[in-house]
């Protein structure tokens, strides 16, 4: 059984050489005695300590919680530090409150000599599944309150994940520790309050190992997760190209990992989808029609396929631009909507199409226009040649076309209706 004193705590933070430790301090029961802890520890192992309180504005106590906060790292000789947050409106304070903190936070780990330590407790660690197992979330829900992990240019510890709330509290009470308590943690409006005054109690008379038992599951969780997400990101690297994800290699994968590749892909924009979403998205887009233009939306983001990728796109990404730019021959142009840049050089770089001309006219979106690229036997309307070249529907309307006197001479990117030995510029589009 670990015993909660200064020793556990160097232990379990070893090795600390020129580590900086920052303090997510809210003068609550749980970061007080983890403050005492370390103040006690700095005496036996010197290290840098800093603790700070993010003022989320919401309590008429807050701003006497941040002179409570101070008053203690002041008399424990600690370095203390304090940042205000703005939270709006009124639903769901308790996430928004919880992600501004982690923000104003990560602003104090600037680099990968700093840690962050909060005082997350193993009555934690329970409410934290039962709100996963409550939201039907999956393998990182369940696997809890990760003890460490990289936070902002550094870490982010727990050292005191396996403690019970009751622990901590005999631990102040027998070290005259004097702390704040939060008038919202009354409140059974907020989940977390409600299963810590409801659910544990009673769990915990009737199952005096819950706590332990759970959290034993949530490491085999845990577990069970880092092992897929090893597998998981081997599997996406095959399936990946610089445009989408390719369909091919991710049908070849077994089905239960095809989920899992479509959600790690899907997670690396920041979207987690629901399970009903993600059935739709195989059924309506993945296995649409060949010759089928399907389009799910997810958050911001549009889902689309084309030639067998699977594309995630932002408004701005389908987007045509409206503006016409005259080309006077400047050798860089910005292009409007997020289009990139147009850089004309006298010499040729990779990727760049001839040039004959030195002014005209950019437009975008014009797709009827007939155009002939050098070397081809006659004149199609853009649109054929789009779609020979396999150019995705909603980034036709968005390529740089170059008109000289009403006539269609360029296709950025693509092709040129100058042929390369009679080239007196050459135009790169960085998009
Ligand atoms: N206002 C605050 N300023 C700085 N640190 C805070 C503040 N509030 C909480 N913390 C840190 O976060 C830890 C957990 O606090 P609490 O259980 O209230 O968080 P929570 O809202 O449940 O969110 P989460 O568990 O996701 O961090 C505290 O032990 C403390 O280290």
């Amino acid at each position: 059984m670990a015993e909660l004193s200064p020793q556990y705590l160097l232990d379990t933070l070893a090795p600390l050489a020129d580590n900086q430790l920052v303090l997510a301090f809210s003068g609550g029961l749980d970061s007080m005695v983890l403050l005492h802890l370390l103040s006690l520890a700095q005496k036996q192992h010197s290290f840098s300590l800093k603790a700070v309180y993010i003022n989320h504005g919401i309590s008429a106590h807050a701003n006497h919680w941040a002179d409570f906060c101070k008053a203690q790292c002041d008399a424990l000789g600690v370095a203390f530090a304090q940042q205000a947050v703005v939270i709006t409106g009124q639903s769901n304070l308790e996430q928004k409150a919880r992600i501004a903190r982690y923000q104003a936070l990560a602003q104090y780990v600037s680099t990968d000599k700093h840690m962050l330590l909060s005082a997350h407790h193993a009555d934690d660690q329970i409410e934290s599944l039962l709100l996963a197992l409550k939201r039907g979330a999956g393998g990182a829900g369940l696997s809890g309150i990760a003890a460490k992990r990289p936070f902002a240019a550094g870490m982010l510890c727990r050292p005191l994940l396996v403690f019970s709330r009751s622990e901590l509290e005999h631990y102040a009470v027998a070290n005259k520790l004097s702390w704040v308590n939060d008038d919202s943690n009354s409140d059974c409006r907020f989940e977390r309050n409600f299963i810590r005054q409801h659910l544990t109690p009673v769990i915990k008379a009737r199952w005096p190992q819950f706590q332990q038992t759970a959290t034993r599951s949530m490491q085999h969780i845990a577990q069970l997760q880092q092992l897929a997400e090893h597998y998981t990101r081997q599997a996406l690297a095959q399936c990946v190209s610089d445009a989408g994800l390719l369909l091919q290699p991710l049908a070849e994968l077994l089905p239960l990992q095809q989920d899992l590749v479509l959600r790690q892909w899907l997670a690396d924009f920041g979207l987690n989808p629901e399970t009903q979403w993600l059935t739709t998205l195989k059924q309506q887009v993945i296995a649409a029609r060949p010759d089928a233009e399907p389009l799910l939306v997810l958050a911001d983001y549009q889902l689309r396929r084309f030639a067998n990728t699977l594309y995630v796109l932002k408004p701005i990404d389908v987007q045509t631009p409206t503006q016409t730019l005259t080309w006077q021959g400047e050798p860089e142009l910005a292009l409007p909507d997020d289009c990139g840049c147009l850089y004309i050089s006298a010499t040729k770089q990779a990727d760049a199409i001839a040039l004959s001309a030195t002014r005209g006219q950019w437009v975008f979106g014009q797709l009827s226009r007939r155009f002939k690229p050098a070397g081809a036997a006659m004149s199609k309307p853009l649109k054929q040649w789009f779609k020979l070249w396999q150019v995705p529907p909603w980034q036709r309307l968005r390529v740089p076309l170059l008109l000289v006197n009403g006539e269609l001479v360029a296709v950025a990117g693509y092709a040129s209706s100058t042929a390369p030995e009679l080239a007196t510029a050459w135009l790169h589009w960085q998009r």
